[in-house]
């Protein structure tokens, strides 16, 4: 089994999870799971439907509540920080639900201004013009801006869910799925968008997803979850060596081999 925590000094660790218990009622999702993440790197979390990677992801982000264990980032423990001091590190996430999660009453470009008018004071022109790059950053024309997300393409809505998940240029984002939804060609352009935006902004992704060809194109390391916890960590060459047998037959199945 892969376990390459070690030697990573603290100051790049951006995320830290340890020990962490999360349940609903009498079941259990997650006990005592541990994990970091380093600063810059592309994270992709995979493991079975159902094994709580999506509770995961809403614990750190303090959507879910935790039983137990410590979840820092930017070096904060999150749960002894003041509503100021968590409004701060907040600003320094960006997210990226799910089926895009925008509001469907609001443009494209208001949706990429929420996080501002939340956590900014600028003027409306200030902000439209930061909605104008936001938009070229993400690959967006800029009639896109005045649409409602009723009228975008699926790979649009990713986008325009991206371009709000960067609105306060974050250090980490967290991508749920992202390329659920869309056609390969898609899929693997906003692979290739998002490998780009890591390495020219140097963001840190924390990326959960099933699809393999971002596993293999834009992760640093992947983290697999089973059995309540981060059972494997490592490089997709690791991924492709390691012998439990849900890793085999992810990674190295059927599916797997069709791919190649
Ligand atoms: N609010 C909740 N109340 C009760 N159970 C929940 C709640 N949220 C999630 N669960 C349960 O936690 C488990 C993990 O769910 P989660 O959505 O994190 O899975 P996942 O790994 O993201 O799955 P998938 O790959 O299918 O999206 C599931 O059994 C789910 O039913």
């Amino acid at each position: 089994m892969v376990q390459d925590q070690a030697s990573v000094p603290e100051d790049d660790i951006l995320l830290s999870v340890r020990n962490v218990t999360v349940g609903f009622g009498s079941k259990i999702i997650l006990e005592n799971l541990d994990l970091d993440v380093r600063r810059g790197e592309i994270l992709g979390f995979v493991g079975g439907s159902g094994t709580g990677k999506s509770v995961l992801m809403r614990t750190i982000l303090g959507l879910t509540p935790k039983r137990s264990g410590t979840i820092k980032v930017f070096d904060h423990d999150l749960s002894s920080i003041s509503n100021v001091q968590r409004k701060a590190v907040e600003r320094r996430w960006g997210v990226l639900f799910q089926q895009g999660a925008l509001f469907s009453s609001l443009t494209v470009k208001q949706n990429i201004q929420v996080p501002m008018r939340e956590h900014l004071d600028l003027s409306p022109a200030l902000m439209d013009e930061l909605a104008t790059l936001k938009l070229d950053l993400v690959g967006l024309p800029q009639d896109a801006a005045d649409k409602l997300p009723s009228e975008l393409s699926g790979g649009m809505i990713k986008r325009a869910s991206l371009a709000r998940a960067l609105a306060l240029d974050p250090d980490l984002v967290f991508l749920d799925e992202p390329t659920s939804g869309l056609d390969p060609i898609g899929a693997a352009a906003f692979d290739a968008l998002i490998g780009s935006l890591s390495e020219t902004l140097g963001l840190t992704v924390y990326m959960v997803t099933h699809d393999l060809d971002s596993l293999h194109s834009i992760c640093d390391r992947i983290a697999v979850l089973g059995e309540k916890k981060v059972l494997v960590i490592g490089t997709i060459d690791e991924m492709m060596k390691d012998e439990h047998p849900w890793v085999v037959s992810y990674f190295r199945g059927e599916r797997a081999l069709r791919r190649v």
